[in-house]
C-alpha cells in the first residue's frame, strides 16, 4: 500500500524527473529526497545556529554548544557520539538513563550512595525504586560525581527540587562546557525558583534546557509508548536531546518556551493531589472532567503571569502531563491526595509514600505566590486550606462550586467582561449563607 507521505513526495519527484515514470525510478527519487532532505535541513539549522550565537545570548558559548552544532548531522545518524550523565538514582533518573543507554549513548548514572551503586551494577536493577525491571547492560553507574560528569556532553539532573541547587553547586567546579538539562518537576522551597532559575543563578554561563511531559517512570520501563518535551533556547541542545532519547517507544518533542514547559510539570502535581483526593470521595466522570479542565485554566492563568505562553499548556508538558498524573495511581502526587482523602494527615501520607511528591511543596509555594500577587487560583487555595488549615474537604469543594460566573477559556473571552454584576450578586448571596469553616480567601471576581 502507498504511504500518503511517500505519495506526495513521489508527485514531487515525478515533476522533477519527467522522463522517468516507472515505479523503480520514482522509488529511487524518493530515496534520494529522503536522504538529502535531512542533511539540507540540518545544514540550514546548523548555519543559522552558528550565525545567531546558538540560542541564549551569553559571552562565552560553551564548547559543547559549538561542538554539537558542528556535529549535529553525525549525531543524528549515530547517537553513540553523545556522552551523557544522569544525576539522581530515583525512579526517573534511572528510567531516563536506561533509555539513553539502550539507544547506544555512552551513559553514566550517578547515585550518591556507594552501596546503591554497587547493588545496581551487580543486579542491573534499581531494587528500591524500580524493582523487577532489568536495566540495559551498557548503562554505567558511579557515586563519584566528578568522574560521572567528566567528558560528558550533557548532564541531566533528576534529583528532587530540594536537592537541585546543592547538586549544581557540587558539579560547578568540574564543569568543562557540558550542557545541563533539568528533569526535575518542582519549585525550590521558600524561594519559588524554578529549576531553570536555579541553573541561571548557579551556572550563568551554561547552556541549558528543561525536559517535562507525561512520563510515569514505570510505564517507560515497560516500554509503553510515551512522549516528552525538551525546551531550550539552544536549538543544537534540543536536537541533541531528541537524538539521545528518541526511540520507537519514546518521542521527544521540542519547545523554546522554557517557562511554560517547566511550569506545566511543576503545577500539575498540585492538581494530581486534588484529583487523588477527589477519587477518594468516589466522584463521577463529570466532576473529574471539571476538575481537570479548571485545573488547566488555573495552570495557564498562573503560567501567563509568570511569563509563559498559554498555548504551551495545551501541549504534552501541560494537558498531557496533567492527564497522566491526574488519572493514575502510578503518580505519587495522586497517591498522596488519595491518602489525604481517606483521612490521613499530610505528614503521615508523605511518610507512607517514601518517595518524592513535589506537589506537597509546590502547593505551598503557589498558594503564597498567588495570594501575594492576586492571581485567581481557587483550586490551589482550596487544597491548601484542606491540607494546611484543616478545613473540611467537602465544605471547601462545595464552596468552590459557588464561586460565581466565570468565562470558560479566558484567553478566548476575558473574565472581567462577563457577568461581573451577576457574580457579585451570587457572591453576596453565598456570603450571607456561608459557613465560615469552609470558606477560602478567594475573591472569585478578581
Ligand atoms: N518518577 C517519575 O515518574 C517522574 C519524576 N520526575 C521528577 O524527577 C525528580 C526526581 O524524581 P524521582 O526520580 O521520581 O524521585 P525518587 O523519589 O524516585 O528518587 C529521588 C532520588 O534522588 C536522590 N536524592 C535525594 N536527595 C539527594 C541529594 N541531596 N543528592 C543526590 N541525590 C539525592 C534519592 O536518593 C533518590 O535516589 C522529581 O522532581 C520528579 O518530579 C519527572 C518525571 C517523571
Ligand atoms: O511527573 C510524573 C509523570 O509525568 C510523575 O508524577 P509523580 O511525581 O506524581 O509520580
Amino acid at each position: 500500500m502507498t504511504n500518503p507521505i511517500q505519495k506526495t513526495k513521489s508527485d514531487k519527484a515525478g515533476v522533477e524527473k519527467k522522463a522517468t515514470s516507472t515505479d523503480a525510478h520514482i522509488d529511487e527519487s524518493i530515496d534520494k529526497i529522503n536522504d538529502e532532505k535531512p542533511s539540507g535541513l540540518l545544514a540550514g539549522i546548523i548555519e543559522r545556529a552558528i550565525k545567531t550565537g546558538l540560542g541564549r545570548k551569553k559571552l562565552n558559548p560553551s564548547a559543547v554548544e559549538v561542538d554539537v552544532a558542528k556535529n549535529m548531522e553525525k549525531i543524528h545518524k549515530s547517537p553513540t557520539k553523545l556522552r551523557l550523565a544522569f544525576l539522581g538514582g530515583g525512579s526517573f533518573g534511572t528510567a531516563m538513563a536506561n533509555l539513553a543507554a539502550r539507544n547506544g549513548c555512552d551513559t553514566t548514572l550517578w547515585v550518591r550512595d556507594k552501596r546503591t551503586v554497587k547493588s545496581m551494577a551487580k543486579l542491573q536493577m534499581n531494587k528500591k525504586y524500580l524493582p523487577g525491571y532489568k536495566l540495559d547492560d551498557r548503562l554505567k553507574y558511579s557515586h563519584d560525581l566528578e568522574a560521572a560528569i567528566k567528558d560528558k556532553d550533557i548532564i541531566f539532573l533528576a534529583v528532587p527540587s530540594l536537592a537541585f541547587r546543592e547538586t549544581l553547586k557540587n558539579i560547578a567546579p568540574f564543569l568543562t562546557g557540558q550542557s545541563v538539562v533539568s528533569l526535575t518537576k518542582g519549585m525550590e522551597k521558600d524561594t519559588f525558583a524554578l529549576m531553570s532559575d536555579i541553573i541561571k543563578d548557579e551556572l550563568p554561563e551554561v547552556n541549558f534546557g528543561v525536559m517535562s511531559g507525561p512520563n510515569l517512570a514505570v510505564e517507560i520501563m515497560k516500554n509503553m509508548p510515551s512522549a516528552t518535551v525538551i525546551a531550550s533556547e539552544s536549538e543544537p541542545l534540543r536536537h541533541a536531546v531528541q537524538a539521545a532519547l528518541h526511540s520507537a517507544f519514546f518521542r521527544v518533542f521540542a519547545s523554546d518556551d522554557i517557562r511554560g514547559v517547566e511550569l506545566g510539570g511543576a503545577l500539575k502535581n498540585i492538581y494530581a493531589i486534588a484529583m487523588g483526593m477527589a477519587a477518594a470521595y468516589d466522584v463521577g466522570e463529570n466532576t473529574k472532567a471539571m476538575l481537570l479542565t479548571r485545573s488547566l485554566a488555573e495552570m495557564s492563568r498562573f503560567g501567563v503571569e509568570a511569563g509563559a505562553n498559554p498555548l504551551t499548556f495545551l501541549g504534552l508538558s501541560g494537558v498531557g502531563d496533567l492527564y497522566a498524573t491526574c488519572s493514575s495511581e502510578l503518580s505519587r502526587n495522586y497517591r498522596i491526595g488519595n491518602m489525604l482523602g481517606r483521612g490521613m494527615t499530610i505528614d503521615a501520607a508523605v511518610k507512607k509514600l517514601g518517595q518524592t511528591a513535589e506537589g506537597v511543596n509546590t502547593i505551598q509555594q503557589v498558594h503564597e505566590k498567588a495570594t501575594k500577587e492576586g492571581i485567581y487560583m481557587p483550586i490551589t487555595h482550596a487544597l491548601y486550606a484542606v491540607i494546611y488549615e484543616d478545613k473540611a474537604a467537602l465544605g471547601v469543594a462545595l464552596n468552590l462550586m459557588e464561586a460565581g460566573f466565570r468565562s470558560d477559556v479566558e484567553f478566548v473571552m476575558a473574565h472581567d467582561h462577563s457577568n461581573a454584576s451577576l457574580t457579585a450578586q451570587m457572591q453576596a448571596a453565598s456570603d450571607s449563607g456561608d459557613d465560615d469553616d469552609s470558606s477560602t480567601n478567594d475573591n472569585p471576581d478578581k
